[in-house]
């Protein structure tokens, strides 16, 4: 064989591989006009090669995303440098349909895309190719498990009766509060509430009535608190409340009408009627507050004030009050 009958065959084989390769390919001219639309780009946009040859690929496609895609190209253009565009960056830039069977559930093919500058004989870039990837597979799994890792995340971060916060993502709540408080000195005022006589209910209803009873109480109380607000289920029947930018004032008549909705209100339990009270410990940050421990007892304080002084009450931790 001749080397030119050689390189003739070379030339129809890489032709061929580049007709069926999985991988999109086409090439345009400095005015964007397709000269080259591969197998690829034929069986996902359903138009042939010959149809639309010389044709705009912005006037082909109106969909596509132009000043952006524009600006890459000329940049590859007159840098003469390769640019990647990945899914995470934008997810596709032909909207192909996804018809793979495991990934059934993405509506559209997920694309990494380069965009390559093609140099004529004499050197000069005349021309781009873009280069197109399937990445629907690798992009659905790393999505889900994204949304896995987001779901584990919140359910390590909950508390599994009252879907409150738990006691350790509080404590970061809380802590992060008292940061705040320590650089911007903005109030926070820390809450303790504690279900009066719990273990009577316990006794008398049984622990499943218990539980609705707390879950109840961590539904008023969600529907009390503002966006800013952070609460938590702090032990049992205890639950813990951080209220931002929230002196202790505010904080007590947050308390009281907090308790009084949860006066009122009962839950029912095999055909009985329940209902209980709360005593709430109230404590605002002050310069004298030097760390989180110091900051919760005294709200500990307050709350074992409130239980002293009847109980179904909210106290204002007042400093040295319980010397
Ligand atoms: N049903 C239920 N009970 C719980 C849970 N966690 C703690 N408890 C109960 O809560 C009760 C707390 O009782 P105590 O700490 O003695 O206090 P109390 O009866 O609430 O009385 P005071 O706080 O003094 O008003 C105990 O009987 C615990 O078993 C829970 O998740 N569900």
């Amino acid at each position: 064989m001749s080397n030119d009958q050689s390189a003739m065959n070379e030339l129809h084989w890489l032709i061929d591989m580049v007709q069926t390769i999985e991988v999109g390919l086409v090439v345009l001219d400095a005015n964007y006009n397709i000269q080259l639309w591969n197998g690829f780009m034929e069986n996902h946009s359903g138009v042939s090669p010959n149809s639309i040859k010389g044709k705009n690929l912005f006037e082909q496609f109106p969909d596509l995303p132009e000043s952006w895609l524009k600006q890459k190209m000329e940049s590859v253009f007159l840098l003469k440098n390769r640019t990647f565009i990945s899914w995470e960056q934008r997810p596709y830039v032909f909207k192909f349909k996804n018809y793979r069977p495991i990934t059934g559930r993405a509506d559209a093919m997920y694309q990494n895309i380069t965009l390559l500058p093609l140099a004529s004989l004499t050197g000069k870039i005349t021309h781009i190719s873009i280069i197109v990837y399937d990445v629907t597979d690798i992009a659905i799994n790393k999505l889900q498990l994204k949304t896995a890792n987001e779901q584990l995340e919140q359910l390590s971060q909950t508390d599994g009766l009252t879907q409150l916060h738990n006691r350790r993502h509080w404590q970061h709540c809380m802590e992060r509060e008292f940061e705040r408080f320590a650089r911007y000195q903005d109030s926070a005022t820390l809450v303790m509430l504690d279900i009066d006589h719990f273990k009577q209910v316990n006794d008398k209803y049984g622990h499943p009535a218990g539980d609705k009873v707390i879950q109840n109480i961590a539904h008023i109380l969600k529907q009390s608190l503002r966006e800013t607000d952070c609460a938590g289920r702090y032990g049992g029947e205890e639950f813990a409340i951080v209220l931002a930018k929230t002196s202790a004032e505010d904080a007590l008549n947050f308390t009281e009408r907090l308790r009084q909705k949860i006066e009122a209100s009962e839950i029912i339990h095999d055909n009985r009627k329940i209902s209980v009270t709360v005593s709430l410990g109230i404590n605002e940050l002050n310069d004298g507050v030097v760390n989180t421990s110091n900051w919760l007892s005294g709200a500990d304080k307050a709350l074992y004030q409130a239980k002293q002084g009847g109980r179904n009450c909210s106290r204002i931790y007042v400093e040295g009050s319980d010397e």
